[in-house]
Formats: C-alpha cells, structure tokens, sequence
C-alpha cells in the first residue's frame, strides 16, 4: 500500500501535529458510531504525543486504548507499556478514556493472550488509530527478527487478535497484536524519530526479506495508507 510521510522540525512540533491528526480521527469516529478505538505502541518515542493527545478535548469517555503490543510484566514494571500509557497518555482530559490491557496475570503468557484477544475482540476489528513505532532492528510491534512465532504473526492468514513472541533483542515474552489485526485501521501510523530510524526506514523501502526487517510487512502489505510521522 502507498505511504505519506510526515516531517517535522522537531519531536515537539511531530508529537502536536500527530495529537491533532489522531484526536480528529477518534473524534469523528465518535461522531459516526459513538465510540472510537486506539491502539498504541511503547518504547521511548512516543511520550510527548501521549502527553499531547491527553490534553486534546475529545469525548474520552467514548475512547477505548489498548497497546500494539506489551511484555509479559505487570504494569508496575517499569518495562511496562501499560505503565507508560498510564503515566503519559491516560492523564488530564484522557484520564476518562477506557484502557483494555493485553497483560493479564495468567499462569502463562499463552494464557494470558487468549484473555487479551478475548478482552480486545469487540473494539478491534478494525481499531479506528493504529500508532505503530519501529526499533533498529527493523521490528513494530512485537514482530521481531527470528521472533518464535514471527511468520505466524504477519501471515495475513492468521486471524486479529493478540499472540505471545520470543526473541533474542525482546527480553522478556512479548504480547502482540497480529498484522491481520493492524494493518487495516482507520488511520494507520508509523511513529519514528531520529537519522537512525531514517536510515532503517531507508533500509526498509529497499528490496528485502520481510522476516529480516518486519516492519516491512506493514509498508508493502497493509491494507490502509501507512502515515509516516518523522522528526530529527
Ligand atoms: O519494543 C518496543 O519497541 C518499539 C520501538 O521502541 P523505541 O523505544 O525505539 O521507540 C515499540 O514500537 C514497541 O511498542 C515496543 O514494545
């Protein structure tokens, strides 16, 4: 599918533009069907866009937000993607959005992602804002390189919903929404930040196995228009 890309100054000045394009986004959905959905990801670039949207006036008790993808830890670890959410984006005026967790203190990770797929199945299909991120390494969400179940996750035949993943960069067990479950939102975003994450962007475009770079997977295949958001 075709990607736009969005470039900026600065983290500041992406991290408004993006709160402006996301919050427009679930306001209309609200709008047409009375609740709008979002599914975000973790990591270290996406604090000043969380801050932002959670100050953007928005019906947010009609906003349901849950998480591209999460460790197995609970949300008191400070690896926690529902931590970071909590601290960063459920706050001010978004402090009255619903928040779906995809950890869940199961037994066993598997157990815990047939909760989550569960928990996640009525808002999901298709999210109306997707905010994907990107390590060096080439991965979003938790589509690793040599992850366990890697090819399952991007096989477009496997059906939406959450799944576990294992991988050598991952640390711990990971909890990830599958393409099938991403690659269609309303508005679909790649979040990254830095000459670094440019250059593997570059990388990326290039011609190239999909289970080396995953990310890939989301620029040639999904079914919606991937909005690139970049800044120095
Ligand atoms: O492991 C993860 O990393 C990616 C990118 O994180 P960043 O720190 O380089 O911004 C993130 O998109 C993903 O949700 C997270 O679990």
């Amino acid at each position: 599918m075709s990607a736009t890309m969005h470039i900026f100054e600065n983290g500041a000045a992406l991290a408004e533009a993006l709160a402006d394009a996301v919050g427009a986004r679930l306001a209309a959905a609200i709008a047409a069907r009375g609740m709008a959905s979002l599914a975000v990801s973790g990591g270290s670039t996406p604090k000043a866009f969380f801050q932002s949207l959670s100050r953007r006036e928005l019906d947010w008790a009609k906003v349901t937000v849950t998480l591209v993808d999460e460790r197995f830890v609970p949300p008191e670890s400070e690896r926690s993607n529902h931590g970071l959410v909590a601290a960063n984006l459920l706050q001010n005026k978004a402090a009255a959005a619903g928040f779906v967790p995809l950890y869940h203190a199961a037994e066993t990770a598997e157990a815990a992602a047939v909760i989550a797929s569960e928990a996640t199945a009525d808002f999901s299909a298709p999210f109306d804002v997707v905010v994907l991120g990107m390590g060096t390494d080439g991965h979003t969400a938790s589509f690793f390189p040599g992850g366990t179940r890697l090819e399952e996750a991007l096989d477009p035949a496997t059906p939406p919903g959450v799944i576990t993943m294992e991988a050598e960069g991952a640390g711990e067990t990971r909890l990830t929404f599958t393409f099938s479950s991403l690659q269609d939102a309303g508005y679909l975003v790649l979040h990254i930040e830095g000459n670094g994450k440019r250059e593997v962007l570059a990388r990326a475009e290039a011609p190239g196995n999909e289970l080396e770079m995953p990310i890939r997977a989301m620029l040639r295949r999904a079914a919606s228009p991937l909005q690139i958001y970049w800044a120095p």
